[in-house]
C-alpha cells in the first residue's frame, strides 16, 4: 500500500473517531496521516478542526496556517484559524482571516457571523466578561446612551486603513453621550524613559502582553526604535491634568482635526473618558483630537501637522486629506478663528457690539469647519463682557452656552462644568459687573 494511501486511511479512521466525538482519537490519526502525506491539506485541516474541539487553541491556529501553506485560498482554513484566534484574543489576526475568508469567496452570511463573534470577544476582552486575565476588565466602562447606566462596550476596534486600527461606534451615539470611562494602565508625570521603564515594569505579565500589542508608530525612529516600550507609550499616552495617562481601550482612538468625540480626564473617578461632540452614527469611526484647543481649531493644516509629528504620523484626517482648493478654505477659516480670539481682549470698552459679533463669527467659522467642541472658549467671554454692561438676560444666554457644551463634553461632574454651572451669579457678584455703561445687546447664535 502506498504512503498516500495509508494517510487516506488513517484520515478515514481519525474522521470515524470524530464523528463518535473521540476528538483525541482523532487528532491522532490525522497527526498519522500528516506524518506519511505532508502535502495534503485535508489532514492538518482536520487536525485543526480536532484541536478547536478540544480547545487547543495555538495548536489549532497552527494547524490552519499550515493547510493555509499547503492551500492559500482554503475558505475552511481561514474560518477554521479565525476561530482559534478568536480564543486567543488575537483581535488583529481574526480580522485578517475575516478578510481572507471573504476574499477566498466565503459566504457572506458567515462572515457576517464572525465579525459578529469578534465585536462580542472584543468587548469581553474590554468590559472583563469572560476573559479575566486581561487587565483592561477592571479598567474599563461604558455608557452607550445617556451618561448614565454602565453597558457594554459600545464601539469596536477594526482596522482602519492607513490609520492602522480604529474605534468604531455600534450603535452611534448622540452629543454628550460618555463613550467611555477606563481607568490607566498606568500614570506617571513626566515621559522620561525611566519614569515610562518604571512604570511598565510595575504591569503584570497579562497587562505586559497587552500593552506590548500596543501600537508603536515609532519603530523606525532612529532613537526610539532601540526602545520599543517608549515607543508604545509615546504612540498612545494621553496628557491629562494630573500626568501623563496610558489607556488600552481608548489608545486604539484615532485622531482628527475635525473629531467627533474628545478626552476628559476626570480627576476624581482617576478615569480617562470619551465623550461624543456630535451625533456618530452606527459603523461610524469614532475620532478624538490628539492636540487640544487653539492648536487644533486655529491652526492651519501645516502647523498641526507638526505638531501631530510627536504621535509619530502625518495626519490623515478628514480635513487633511481635503483637496487643495477645501484645503485652503480650511486654513483660512482657523486661522480667522485664531485671530479672533487673539484680538478679543483688545476690543475697547464701547467695542462691545463687535466683539460680540466676532464671537459668534468664530463660532460660525467653526461650525462650518465641523468643529463641535471649545464653543466655551468663545461663549464664556460673551457672557463676561455682558455682565460688566448689566445685560443679564445676555449673560444668561451665553453662560447657559457655557454650561451647556461643558457638560456635553466633559461630563456634569467635571471639574470643568461644575466650575461654571452658577456662572451668573459669579458674573453678577464679580468687580466687573456694571462697570461699564449699561447697554442691551440682542446679538445671538
Ligand atoms: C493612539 S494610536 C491610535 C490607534 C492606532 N491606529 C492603532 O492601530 O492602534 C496613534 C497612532 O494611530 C495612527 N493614527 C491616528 N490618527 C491618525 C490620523 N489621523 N492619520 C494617520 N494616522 C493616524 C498613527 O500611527 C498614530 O501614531
Amino acid at each position: 500500500m502506498s504512503r498516500a494511501t495509508q494517510a487516506n486511511l488513517a484520515k478515514e479512521k481519525g474522521n470515524t473517531a470524530f464523528r463518535k466525538e473521540e476528538y483525541a482519537i482523532a487528532h491522532e490519526q490525522y497527526t498519522f496521516a500528516m506524518s506519511l502525506d505532508p502535502s495534503d491539506i485535508a489532514y492538518p485541516l482536520n487536525r485543526s478542526m480536532a484541536n478547536l474541539k478540544l480547545k487547543r487553541w495555538q495548536e489549532a491556529e497552527d494547524d490552519a496556517t499550515i493547510a493555509l501553506g499547503l492551500a492559500p485560498g482554503s475558505v475552511k482554513a481561514y474560518y477554521r484559524r479565525f476561530h482559534a484566534r478568536l480564543q486567543l484574543h488575537n483581535v488583529s489576526g481574526a480580522q485578517r482571516d475575516i478578510i481572507g475568508f471573504l476574499e477566498a469567496g466565503g459566504e457572506i452570511q458567515k462572515s457576517k457571523e464572525m465579525i459578529r463573534d469578534l465585536a462580542a470577544m472584543e468587548n469581553s476582552l474590554i468590559s472583563g466578561a469572560g476573559a479575566p486575565e486581561v487587565s483592561a476588565a477592571t479598567n474599563t466602562e461604558s455608557v452607550t446612551q445617556g451618561n448614565t447606566s454602565p453597558n457594554p462596550l459600545g464601539f469596536g476596534v477594526w482596522e482602519a486603513g492607513k490609520r492602522g486600527q480604529g474605534a468604531f461606534a455600534n450603535d452611534g451615539y448622540q452629543r454628550g453621550d460618555l463613550i467611555v470611562a477606563e481607568r490607566p494602565l498606568y500614570r506617571v508625570s513626566h515621559s522620561s524613559t525611566a519614569a515610562v521603564h518604571s512604570a511598565i515594569s510595575k504591569l503584570s505579565e497579562a497587562e505586559l502582553k497587552q500593552y506590548k500589542s500596543l501600537r508603536n508608530s515609532f519603530s523606525q525612529d532612529p532613537t526610539l526604535s532601540r526602545d520599543p516600550l517608549l515607543g508604545i507609550h509615546q504612540t498612545n499616552a494621553i496628557d491629562t491634568q494630573d500626568g501623563i495617562v496610558l489607556c488600552l481601550a481608548i489608545s486604539r482612538f484615532n485622531h482628527s482635526c475635525s473629531p467627533n468625540a474628545r478626552y476628559s480626564w476626570h480627576a476624581g473617578s482617576g478615569r480617562q473618558r470619551v465623550y461624543a461632540l456630535r451625533e456618530i452614527q452606527a459603523e461610524e469611526e469614532i475620532f478624538v483630537s490628539y492636540i487640544g484647543g487653539r492648536n487644533v481649531y486655529g491652526s492651519s493644516r501645516k502647523d498641526r501637522q507638526k505638531r501631530l509629528q510627536r504621535y509619530g504620523f502625518t495626519c490623515a484626517c478628514a480635513v487633511c486629506t481635503l483637496p487643495r482648493q477645501e484645503s485652503a478654505a480650511s486654513d483660512t477659516r482657523r486661522i480667522e478663528v485664531a485671530k479672533i480670539w487673539e484680538r478679543i481682549p483688545f476690543y475697547g470698552p464701547s467695542q462691545t457690539s463687535l466683539r460680540l459679533h466676532a464671537i459668534v463669527r468664530a463660532l460660525r467659522l467653526l461650525e462650518e469647519e465641523g468643529y463641535a467642541a471649545d464653543a466655551d472658549d468663545f461663549t464664556n467671554d460673551a457672557a463676561k463682557i455682558c455682565s460688566a454692561h448689566g445685560d443679564w438676560a445676555s449673560v444668561r444666554y451665553w453662560a447657559a452656552k457655557t454650561y451647556e457644551s461643558r457638560v456635553a463634553e466633559f461630563g456634569e461632574d467635571s471639574f470643568r462644568a461644575i466650575e461654571v454651572r452658577d456662572n451668573v451669579d459669579e458674573f453678577r457678584n464679580s468687580a466687573d459687573a456694571n462697570s461699564l455703561r449699561a447697554q442691551k445687546f440682542s446679538i445671538r447664535l
